[in-house]
């Protein structure tokens, strides 16, 4: 199975570095400054799970010749859509299934409006990584699943397939029968936790070690499940619920992926994460002070990026 990765950060760099070293027959579609960190460094993982080295990743950089793949996993920021978008397409054939890993959902439309929908099946990770100064991937907790599967649900034949391909990495790859749901649970999670973890410049420990840190985690998580049922999102009853007994047995240190880009002064999915349900928020006129706060306090920071530039 001839797979192709997109973007080797944080995500893409540790599970296609992960399915490399299983024996799948993997290419990186990246940019020129990071290929030429690959071509000197190798694709290095850190991990709680054991260290690796992906000596010579096979790279490719967008136009260059490389025939069609079987499977393409996007692994880019939100912000790096479209031109993620326009980079895979030539190798997009009839037959190429694109699992998009990426927090969210508004991704799926841009992919669909572009691919169609049977060629985009739903795809999100629980895993805690980052790229370190030297481009290194650093993967710090015990989660490293990637979930995948038919946007309309139920079995198919051909997720069973990837599955099995993918079988042998360390790390999961499992196809689900539910995925719309799966990524609207993680969407619930991510909007929460990053934004509390971004509002309060903090890992998950202290947040929840406050009763009002943990009462406001609360009442944000809250108002976006109540945002995502007005938009006919399929969330399980109780699902705010079971989140948050999930988030205060998170080990203290986690952080939000979003909260190590703004230490690193990077740029973040404000509009793709908190801004999309926001918007909708208002289309629906709903009340949800919490989330404005969460998203005006990364539009500052984005400002201030702004400013110092
Ligand atoms: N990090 C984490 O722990 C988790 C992240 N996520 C989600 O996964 C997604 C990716 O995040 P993450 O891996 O952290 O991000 P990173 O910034 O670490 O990696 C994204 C990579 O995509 C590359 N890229 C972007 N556009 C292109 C392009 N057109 N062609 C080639 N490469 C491209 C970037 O390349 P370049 O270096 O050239 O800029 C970069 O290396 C986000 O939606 C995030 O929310 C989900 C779960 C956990
Ligand atoms: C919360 C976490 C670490 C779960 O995978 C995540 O998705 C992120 O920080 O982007």
């Amino acid at each position: 199975m001839k797979v192709l990765v997109l973007g080797a950060g944080a995500i893409g760099g540790y599970f296609g570095g992960r399915l490399a070293l299983s024996g799948v027959d993997v290419t990186f579609l990246v940019r020129e400054r990071r290929r030429q960190q690959l071509q000197e460094r190798g694709l290095r993982i850190e991990s709680v799970h054991g260290d690796a080295i992906l000596e010579k990743p096979q790279l490719i950089a967008a136009g260059e010749e490389a025939g069609e793949f079987d499977v393409i996993l996007l692994s880019n920021k939100a912000y790096h859509l479209a031109d993620s978008i326009d980079s895979i397409a030539p190798y997009v054939g009839t037959q190429t299934v694109i699992i998009p890993l990426l927090n969210g959902f508004a991704h799926m439309e841009a992919l669909w409006e572009r691919f169609g929908k049977e060629r985009v099946m739903g795809g999100l990770c629980y895993i805690e990584s980052t790229m370190n100064a030297q481009g290194d991937i650093v993967q710090t907790s015990k989660n490293h699943d990637a979930v995948f599967g038919e946007w309309e649900g139920g079995e198919s034949e051909r997720a069973l397939r990837i599955q099995e391909a993918f079988s042998g990495i360390v790390g999961k790859f499992r196809a689900s029968s539910h995925i719309q749901r799966e990524v609207w649970h993680k969407y619930l999670l991510i909007t929460t936790l990053s934004g509390v973890t971004t509002l309060m410049n903090s890992s998950v420990g202290p947040i929840y070690s406050t009763p009002s840190g943990l009462e406001l985690t609360w009442k944000l998580a809250e108002e976006v499940a109540l945002v995502m049922r007005s938009l006919k999102a399929p969330l399980d009853d109780g699902i705010v619920e079971k989140q948050m007994e999930q988030f205060k047995k998170t080990h203290a240190g986690m952080k939000s992926s979003m909260l190590r880009d703004m230490e690193k002064g990077l740029p973040v999915e404000a509009d793709h994460l908190q801004g999309y349900l926001l918007k909708r928020a208002q289309e629906l006129q709903l009340s949800t002070p919490l989330l404005k706060v969460v998203y005006t306090n990364l539009k500052v920071y984005e400002q201030k990026r702004e400013d110092a530039k």
